[in-house]
Formats: structure tokens, C-alpha cells, sequence
């Protein structure tokens, strides 16, 4: 069967213009194909769960998306600020400055620095954009309490819990102003109800303040409470769905 080439999309009824669009995106690796010629617009606002089986694609997916890795073919292209960027075609330098100014992460592990106090972890990515450390951690101190956190910002990783510390790595997504927080499986560690708080507060900071949510789950859950779902198996998309009544 031919697949059709890779090309500009239906438009679409949302309100606000794409923040991000990957237009045929491809990633081999070895032999195994992981994207599949897959476009996807993500809109300024919005939140997207991007959803599937196992080995589907979507840590790859969210990847390209973040300049993480680049796709063997396809366009990542950024809207944001003054102009269009296309991210899979920036230096690597280029690549990870874009990503500490203009994107956020909460990953399950990798970011947060266990030897850094809850206040240092996230005052860091304030830091590393050229930020003098009394002004990093003023804007830090003041994420961590929005997060509920206010009182812990003295105590290193090893003393949180595993939902104080999603905040500090959720603050740490946010200090920096991300236009795009990317998110990959940011409960999967938590019990229901910490999970379901985690989330209000990913929703709330990002969607809830104009910002964008990108986040990789399994859980229904947090799907649910996403305004959109995108569904890869095999490297492509095989649904994609607004909900009501959901967050933005
Ligand atoms: N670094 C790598 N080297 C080789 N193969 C890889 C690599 N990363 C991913 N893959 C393969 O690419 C495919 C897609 O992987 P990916 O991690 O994107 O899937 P996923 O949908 O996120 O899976 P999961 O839900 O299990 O995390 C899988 O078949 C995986 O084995």
C-alpha cells in the first residue's frame, strides 16, 4: 500500500495557532522504525496525552518533539516568540538552548540533582539561562510554594517523597517560563491520589496559565483529564481526539 507523503494537515478548528508542527517525521533505530512518517500540529494551550502500546512510539515522538533526539526525516517546527524555528535542523548548541529557554521537562528520573537541596534543583535551570543566584532562588522559592511546597525548600531529594519530589521537578519545568512542558509518564511512580494532585498542578501551571502540555502516559487518568488524546502503534498515529469538559 503507498503512503501518502507527508503534507500540511486538515486545518483545524482550534482557536489558537500551532506552537508545534511535525510534518513526517521518520526515526530508524537499527532496524526498528519507531516514527513512521508521522505530522501532528500541537496548539499554544493546550494539553495532549499521547497515549499507546508499548514500543509505539511515543517516548520517540516526544523526543523529536523536544529536540531530545533528531528524526532521520521530517520537521519539527517551532512557533514561538518571533518566528518559526525548525528544531530538528538546529546545532546541537542551538538545540540545547532552545530547550532550556523555551521548553520544560518532568521526567521520571534523570533531571533533579540528589546531592541539591528542593530550593537548588530548581533555581538551577534559572541559573544555567545566565540568572544571578539570589534572583533564581527568589523565583524558586516562590514555585515551590505555589506547588504546596513551601518549608521543604531546605531538604534534598532523599528527604522528599516521591510526590513532593514530581513538584520539585514540575517547578523546576516551570521557573524558567517554558512555553512547552514535556511530561513522560510524570505519575507513574505515585500512588492514585498523589497522582491525581501531581497532575492537577501540572495541568494548572501550564495549560492553566496559557502554557503548553505535552505529556506520554499509559494511565487513563491522566488522559482523561487531558483536552486531547493522540494514540500511536507502530510509529504512527492511529487516533486523535478532543474531549469536553476537560482541561485545555
Ligand atoms: N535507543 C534505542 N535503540 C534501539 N531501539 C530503540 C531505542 N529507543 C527506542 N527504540 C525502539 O523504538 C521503538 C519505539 O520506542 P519508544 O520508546 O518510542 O516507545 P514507547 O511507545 O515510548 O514505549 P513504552 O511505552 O514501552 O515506553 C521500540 O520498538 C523500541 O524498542
Amino acid at each position: 500500500m503507498m503512503t501518502p507523503p507527508p503534507g500540511p494537515l486538515l486545518p483545524s478548528a482550534h482557536p489558537t495557532p500551532p506552537v508545534l508542527s511535525a510534518r513526517g517525521l521518520t526515526k530508524t533505530y537499527d532496524t526498528t522504525r519507531a516514527l513512521a512518517e508521522l505530522s501532528l500540529d500541537i496548539h499554544a494551550g493546550e494539553s495532549v496525552a499521547i497515549m499507546g502500546p508499548s514500543g509505539g512510539g511515543k517516548t520517540t515522538l516526544l523526543h523529536c518533539l523536544a529536540g531530545i533526539i533528531t528524526p532521520d526525516a521530517g520537521q519539527v517546527v517551532l512557533q514561538h516568540g518571533h518566528g518559526a524555528t525548525d528544531v530538528a535542523r538546529l546545532s546541537d548548541s542551538a538545540r540545547s538552548a532552545l530547550r532550556r529557554s523555551t521548553f520544560g521537562f518532568v521526567f521520571q528520573q534523570g533531571l533533579l540533582i540528589p546531592e541539591l537541596t528542593a530550593l537548588e534543583n530548581v533555581a538551577v535551570a534559572l541559573m544555567l539561562l545566565g540568572v544571578d543566584r539570589a534572583a533564581a532562588e527568589h523565583s524558586a522559592a516562590q514555585w515551590l510554594a505555589a506547588l504546596g511546597l513551601g518549608g521543604l525548600e531546605d531538604r534534598r531529594l532523599g528527604q522528599l517523597s516521591g510526590g513532593q519530589a514530581q513538584r520539585v521537578a514540575i517547578a523546576r519545568a516551570q521557573v524558567s517560563g517554558a512555553a512547552v512542558v514535556f511530561a513522560d509518564e510524570p505519575t507513574g511512580a505515585l500512588d492514585s491520589s498523589t497522582s491525581a494532585e501531581v497532575l492537577d498542578l501540572l495541568l494548572e501551571s501550564t495549560t492553566g496559565t496559557g502554557r503548553t502540555l505535552v505529556v506520554v502516559t499509559h494511565d487513563d487518568d491522566v488522559a482523561r483529564r487531558c483536552a486531547r488524546t493522540v494514540r500511536l502503534r507502530d510509529g504512527r498515529i492511529v487516533s486523535d481526539s478532543r474531549h469536553a469538559g476537560a482541561a485545555a
